[in-house]
């Protein structure tokens, strides 16, 4: 048996408790905030969690035991969870930031045959091993920028065998690095370029071979599609998820990313979970999306590195919409690990709260990859999973913006930055 871990004094300790499934509206901006807070775990659970003087009284008798962390004039939160990302990808495509600075689109790249194309190649040619240890140095990184679950999807395969080998690194990841790696199968991340007219051929080898493949080896939690205009059409997506549903896997969605296309209604027509991008979301696939309870994935580092508009999160929340907010990390539109720049962004591109962009990166996040029962949040019974910054409240965490303000962070109850 591990000695308990005892984390004491803490100027806030933002415990986001109590919630069964996703927050929404006013809810949003409910924290749970201790001040001089506390937290004792076992086992790597947290037990208790009060002020220092409540846990003092409870646990002081055994303050010899237990290893005591003074958290004194710090912030407390729940390690950050990312719900979208592409983390493991052979290469890299610098260039394309360089084309995209003099002009070019980010669809003109794709469909020149760069973009998630030349990310595909680059995937498909290198090893298991290469992609391991390219994939590892990115959690390395999630973790000290306070992120300790990440969702991660397939996609630079688009062939059964890569797509396999990209799942497969994943689920190592998951079994041997300390952050915690939940798998999205994504074969529908474009139309490979050998199946360029042929699109509908391509959607039944997805839908014939690869989710029964992918779902039979158990190596994914999540089905997703780019549907977007010149990628997947509504209608090919639309199959394509409902194929997931019956081998057991849950819809995500890239909606109404580049252009206004009805993915935000799809959504919410096919039960997704979380739908994702949605800076050209309609009123209608709002409205939906709140009657549906869909999770809407907000990325503001992506919309501000494709130079966009980003997505609407105030007028979200206010619909009643349950909002997350995530890195997107890829190769092409948002190569970061920053979860707390993308909660900066979140306030000062989106009008998000600080309240807000912690709920959303917590519990939410946790919500919209389906982990909420053992994190997101500071409560009995969850993994200790917990930040310590280097700020005195949360409101500073999100105003001093652009820095890692991370001091400490536990995985499971170990220290692990
Ligand atoms: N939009 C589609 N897919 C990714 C980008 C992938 C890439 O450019 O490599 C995204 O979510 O931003
Ligand atoms: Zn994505």
């Amino acid at each position: 048996m591990r000695r308990p871990l005892w984390i004491k004094h803490a100027a806030q300790l933002v415990t986001v408790g109590g919630s069964k499934g996703p927050r929404t509206g006013a809810d949003m901006s409910e924290l749970g905030l201790i001040e001089d807070g506390s937290v004792w775990i076992e086992d790597g659970e947290i037990k208790a969690v009060g002020t220092t003087s409540e846990l003092e009284a409870r646990f002081g008798e055994w303050e010899e035991e237990a290893d005591v962390y003074e958290a004194t004039g710090r912030l407390v939160t729940p390690g950050l969870i990312d719900p979208h990302t592409h983390f493991v990808y052979g290469g890299s495509r610098e260039k394309e930031f360089e084309m995209r600075l003099e002009g070019a689109s980010y669809m003109d790249i794709m469909n020149a045959g760069g973009g998630i194309h030349a990310t595909t190649r680059m995937t498909r040619e290198a090893t298991e091993e290469e992609l391991y240890r390219q994939a590892e140095l990115r959690l390395n990184s999630f973790l000290r920028h306070g992120v300790t679950t990440v969702e991660g999807k397939s996609g630079y395969g688009m062939e059964l065998e890569t797509e396999l080998k990209q799942l497969g690194v994943m689920k190592q990841l998951n079994e041997q690095h300390p952050v915690d790696v939940v798998s999205t199968f994504m074969g529908a991340h474009a139309v490979p370029q050998e199946f360029k007219g042929r699109e509908d051929e391509f959607v039944g080898l997805i839908i014939d071979e690869m989710i029964p493949a992918v779902a039979a080896e158990k190596l994914a939690v999540f089905n997703d599609v780019f549907c977007e205009v010149g990628v997947y059409t509504p209608e090919q997506s639309r199959r394509i998820l409902e194929a997931g549903k019956r081998h057991g896997l849950k819809p995500k969605i890239h909606a109404d990313e580049i252009e206004p296309y009805g993915g935000a209604e799809l959504a919410a027509e096919v039960g997704a979970i979380s739908a994702e991008h949605l800076l050209k979301a309609s009123d209608k696939g709002i409205r939906r999306m709140a009657e549906a309870g869909v999770i809407a994935c907000l990325l503001p580092a992506t919309a501000l590195y494709l130079r966009e508009e980003a997505a609407r999160g105030r007028e979200m929340i206010d619909a009643g919409v349950p909002v997350t907010i995530s890195t997107d990390c890829n190769p092409g539109s948002s190569p970061t690990t920053s979860m707390p720049l993308v909660m900066n962004l979140a306030c000062i591109a989106m009008r998000m709260t600080p309240a807000e962009a912690l709920v959303a990166a917590t519990i939410n996040a946790a919500c919209a990859i389906g982990v909420q029962d053992k994190a997101g949040s500071i409560e009995p019974g969850k993994q200790a999973d917990l930040v310590i910054w280097n700020v005195r409240n949360y409101q500073e965490l999100q105003y001093l913006f652009g820095v890692n303000h991370v001091h400490a962070v536990w995985k499971k109850g170990r220290k692990v930055v």
